[in-house]
């Protein structure tokens, strides 16, 4: 949680203004975070100065690892968080490759399960890392990447949080991610979520020992309507300790996750946080 009140308190001493052409709005900005989370400690970083619905955050995550492109499918697991990006955002809505209401177009998990190869066949880049660590194999190319520049014009945002390289020490399994761009009030706040869990879950399915997430973030940034709320209210409340995540220990293979589990396989333990802060979103 500290790390996570330093960036913002970074952003506000030492941000630049960028004015960003997508939502016309401008943005406090820095360039590089560099955030770390002990897993096989079990230090859940949930922001505890606001309240977290970090549910949410992992219905994303679930959503990606089933290689899910409708907006309508993470509703149905439990989260609301990309309706706006699929419904509501003028030049997706324009684009011819755009298949309906709540179509997200070839985004995150469509990337992850199903990369078009050039001669018509499927990558399933998510199997192939479960299969390898699954036999305590790391052949320093545990990646999957969601950033696929030659299908950006067929997806209604390029991902923000792209690649996960996962990596094996003895029995101890590693993940560092990347992330391009950040909404730090209300992103980060599911991102650092989902990369503690996207570790928890891999290690528990692939019977390995969690140890440390790296996130690695380039831009980090406060939109120009959300910067009152984090400067006035949420810096100025005082952390709570870091509560514990639960995952239920029947969950035991990549078919489970895509079959069975729901977010009631997940608790949270310990989670003291002050009163609910409700951020502007930019579409
Ligand atoms: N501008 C922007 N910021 C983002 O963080 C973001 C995008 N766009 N587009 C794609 C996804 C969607 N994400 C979202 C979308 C909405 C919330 C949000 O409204 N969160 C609220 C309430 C969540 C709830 O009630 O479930 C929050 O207070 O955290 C968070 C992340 C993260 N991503
Ligand atoms: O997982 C996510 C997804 C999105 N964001 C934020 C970062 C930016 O504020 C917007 C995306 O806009 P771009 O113009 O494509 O950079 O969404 C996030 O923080 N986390």
């Amino acid at each position: 949680m500290k790390q996570y009140l330093a960036l913002c308190q970074r952003i506000i001493d030492e941000g630049h203004w960028v004015a960003n052409e997508r939502t016309g709005k401008r943005c406090l900005t820095v360039i590089n975070a560099d955030l770390s989370y002990d897993v096989a400690a079990n230090a859940f970083p949930l922001i505890t100065t606001r309240k977290s619905y970090w549910k949410a955050a992992i219905a994303e995550l679930l959503g990606y690892i089933r290689g899910y492109r409708n907006a309508a499918d993470f509703r149905a697991l439990g989260t609301k968080t990309w309706d706006a990006n699929a419904n509501d955002n003028a030049a997706w809505l324009a684009n011819p490759h755009r298949q309906g209401p709540d179509d997200m177009g070839r985004v995150y998990g469509v990337q992850g399960r199903a990369w078009a190869g050039p001669d018509g066949q499927v990558i399933d880049q998510l199997k192939k890392v479960v299969d390898d660590l699954s036999q305590g194999k790391d052949d320093r190319g545990e990646i999957i990447t969601f950033y696929n520049p030659g299908e950006f014009d067929r997806g209604c945002l390029r991902p923000c949080m792209h690649t996960h390289n996962f990596s094996l020490l003895g029995d101890t399994l590693y993940l560092t991610s990347y992330q391009r761009s950040c909404d730090v009030p209300l992103g980060l706040n599911f991102n650092q979520v989902q990369v503690f869990t996207f570790l928890a879950l891999m290690a528990q399915i692939c019977g390995l020992k969690p140890g440390k997430a790296y996130h690695k973030i380039v831009n980090a940034h406060i939109y120009e309507d959300q910067l009152a709320l984090m400067r006035d209210v949420q810096l100025k409340r005082e952390p709570f300790p870091s509560p514990r995540l639960l995952i239920n220990p029947k969950i035991q293979s990549l078919q489970d996750l895509e079959t069975w589990v729901t977010l009631d396989d997940f608790k949270v333990e310990g989670y003291q946080c002050h009163p609910a802060i409700q951020y502007p979103f930019s579409v």
